[in-house]
């Protein structure tokens, strides 16, 4: 307006240029110009204006300001169908991870104007600045903004931008702005905002609740609507603290898991899928389910229990696989009783006579070693990371060597009897005392015994619960390792006076075995050199003394006959004496052979003598 007044202000030079224009551009203007009002006035003006002046204004909008904002927005509620698409729910999470972010940072820094919300797991808040509010961080030297802006406002200033009508889609959601000079724009797209991401996880990861999740039956006609985990809240108290064991196997556990946990970068460089897996084995009640209670608890991750029986095949077996979470750990418990997994690799499991009404319908598990070996390191093992496997039995001996190699399971636990360093930690979890008096009786008696930790836990609970002292709690406990230590030493007795047994049994049968080859050998003897004396050996006397009489009868035939006879019948007199205990057998051998085979041989004396 300024110009055109100043325009007014000099009429004779308007009219000069207006004389000009019309001289030179009058006739083409003219016919032109309605047309361009008629048809495309401001698609011509946006073109002229996208081609030669954004640049300028762009140039001098950096120059008045240099700022450049970021924003993110909070995501719209996942929707049904996509809740139930296990791989595609994966929803951008980012504007979580940056609201962490910014909690930890809101907290710390001086924002006086704050949101507070409970965290979507856990009893945790998070805190977020209130709208109109904004906070700086630093990062390598840059200043960056952060500030909270009510999607409404957004919205109407979009709407109004594009002229277009307001959308309601961001309805209640909310936005949370970055702002920053357009000189940090790659260290901010390229290293701040990565940083902000991960720091946010971290902290979504720390304030999350812990789950134990266990599978579902499977048939083999899952659907998408099928739930394949359960969980319930995992709120295991074991830590490695609590856990009885030699401090020294327990640190060396320790120092792994926080070598596979602290060494992402490892594992892609030696191109090895982020997981390990641990074998533990042991007797009944040496904590091997504790164990993995404390393992869980020490590196805040997810338990994921399968049970293999209710997996119908391998195909299944491996969705379970796909719909776990990294930063998890997985378990099969008492691996060798889950499933007949001997069986070849590749070989289809010769299926089961049903059982139940459940495998009389196609319900039987058709899990193969091969599908569990797949499970734990094929190529779909590898994904999502960050997991662990753990394998418990209380038989490693049973277990297919494939299925527990190194690399498969790469480190073997052995979880055994109570020692005296593991009573310590359990005086402590329940006595509460570090050193006593007694301890030196308690660890001469856990040097004779075999006691789990799970029975001294036992005696000590017990002892408490009966509100005894600490002197008395752990006499009560030497009692009990005394009384065991009896028990142990009596059955040990018997257990050798049973074998002593049975080896004199296997040597007297072995003895005959020996006789019975002799005496084979000596009857074939007997027909080259058709010499009846050299057919009875001296030193098979107990049990053949009577076949002495009858060295004279000097008929072949019969002998063989007898022979054979008394062969058929201490093969049979054998078999009685090894269905009867020690003492019947003795009296058997002293009585009855012997007058058996007389009997017998009386017999055939009696058919010679009749022959003849
Ligand atoms: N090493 C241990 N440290 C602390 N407590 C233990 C330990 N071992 C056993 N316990 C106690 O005994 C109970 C049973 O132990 P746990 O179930 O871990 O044994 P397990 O070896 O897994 O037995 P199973 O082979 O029968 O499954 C636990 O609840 C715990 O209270």
């Amino acid at each position: 307006m300024a110009a055109g007044g100043t325009a007014l202000a000099k009429p004779g030079a308007a009219s000069q240029v207006w004389r000009w224009v019309m001289a030179n551009f009058g006739s083409s203007w003219f016919l032109l110009g309605p047309l361009l009002a008629a048809y495309a006035p401001r698609r011509l003006f946006q073109t002229y204006f996208n081609l030669f002046l954004r640049r300028h204004a762009r140039r001098l909008l950096n120059f008045v300001d240099p700022y450049v904002s970021i924003d993110f927005w909070d995501c719209p509620p996942v929707s049904r169908y996509a809740a139930l698409q296990p791989l595609a729910s994966a929803h951008d999470t980012t504007y979580e991870e940056v609201k962490a972010y910014l909690s930890s940072s809101c907290s710390e820094q001086d924002a006086r104007e704050l949101r507070a919300e409970g965290a979507k797991e856990g009893d945790g808040l998070v805190l977020s600045l209130n709208d109109g509010q904004d906070v700086a961080d630093e990062f390598r030297g840059a200043t960056l903004w952060w500030s909270s802006v009510p999607a409404d406002e957004l919205v109407v200033a979009h709407a109004a931008h594009h002229g277009q009508q307001q959308n309601t889609d961001h309805d209640g959601r909310r936005c949370q702005r970055l702002t920053f000079h357009r000189r940090h724009r790659r260290l901010v797209v390229d290293e701040y905002l990565p940083h902000v991401r991960r720091r946010g996880r971290d902290i979504l990861f720390a304030n999350r609740r812990r789950r134990l999740y266990t599978n579902n039956r499977t048939t083999g006609y899952s659907s998408a609507y099928d739930k394949t985990w359960s969980f319930v809240n995992f709120d295991h108290p074991t830590t490695f603290d609590t856990l009885a064991m030699d401090p020294d196997r327990k640190k060396e556990i320790m120092d792994d898991l926080d070598a596979f946990r602290n060494n992402r970068e490892f594992y892609r460089r030696t191109g090895k899928p982020w997981k390990r897996g641990y074998l533990l084995y042991g007797p009944p009640g040496t904590g091997k389910s504790t164990m993995i209670a404390a393992m869980a608890n020490y590196l805040n991750y997810d338990i994921y229990d399968v049970e293999l029986t209710v997996v119908s095949n391998n195909n299944d077996l491996r969705k379970l696989l796909i719909q776990t979470t990294s930063k998890s750990i997985i378990i099969i418990e008492d691996i060798d009783c889950s499933l007949d997994l001997t069986g070849k690799r590749d070989g289809k499991k010769k299926p089961a006579a049903p059982t139940s009404p459940y495998e009389l319908h196609g319900g039987g598990s058709e899990v193969t070693l091969s599908g569990l070996l797949n499970f734990i390191d094929g190529l779909w093992s590898a994904c999502g990371g960050e997991r662990i496997v753990v394998f418990t039995t209380n038989h490693v001996d049973q277990l297919d060597p494939a299925l527990i190699r190194r690399g498969r399971m790469d480190m073997h636990i052995e979880m055994s009897y109570c020692g005296f360093e593991a009573f310590k930690t359990l005086a402590k979890n329940y006595l509460d005392i570090h050193a006593h008096r007694l301890f030196p009786a308690v660890e001469e008696q856990l040097n004779e015994v075999e006691l789990t930790p799970a029975d001294v836990a036992e005696c000590l609970m017990t002892a408490k619960r009966a509100g005894y002292g600490e002197d008395a709690a752990l006499e009560f406990l030497i009692q009990e390792l005394k009384k065991k230590g009896a028990e142990t030493k009596a059955a040990a007795e018997a257990a050798a006076a049973a074998e002593e047994a049975v080896q004199t049994n296997e040597s007297e049968a072995d003895n005959d075995d020996d006789d019975e080859y002799e005496y084979e050998e000596d009857a074939e003897d007997v027909e080259e050199e058709d010499d009846p004396e050299s057919v009875i050996p001296a030193d098979i006397s107990k049990y053949l003394v009577a076949v002495n009489n009858i060295a004279g009868l000097g008929d072949l035939s019969s002998i063989k006959d007898l022979l054979g006879d008394i062969k058929k019948k201490r093969a049979d007199a054998k078999e009685e004496l090894q269905k009867m205990g020690t003492g019947a057998k003795e009296a058997a051998v002293e009585a009855n052979l012997p007058k058996t085979e007389n009997n017998e041989i009386e017999d055939v004396r009696k058919s010679k003598d009749a022959r003849t």
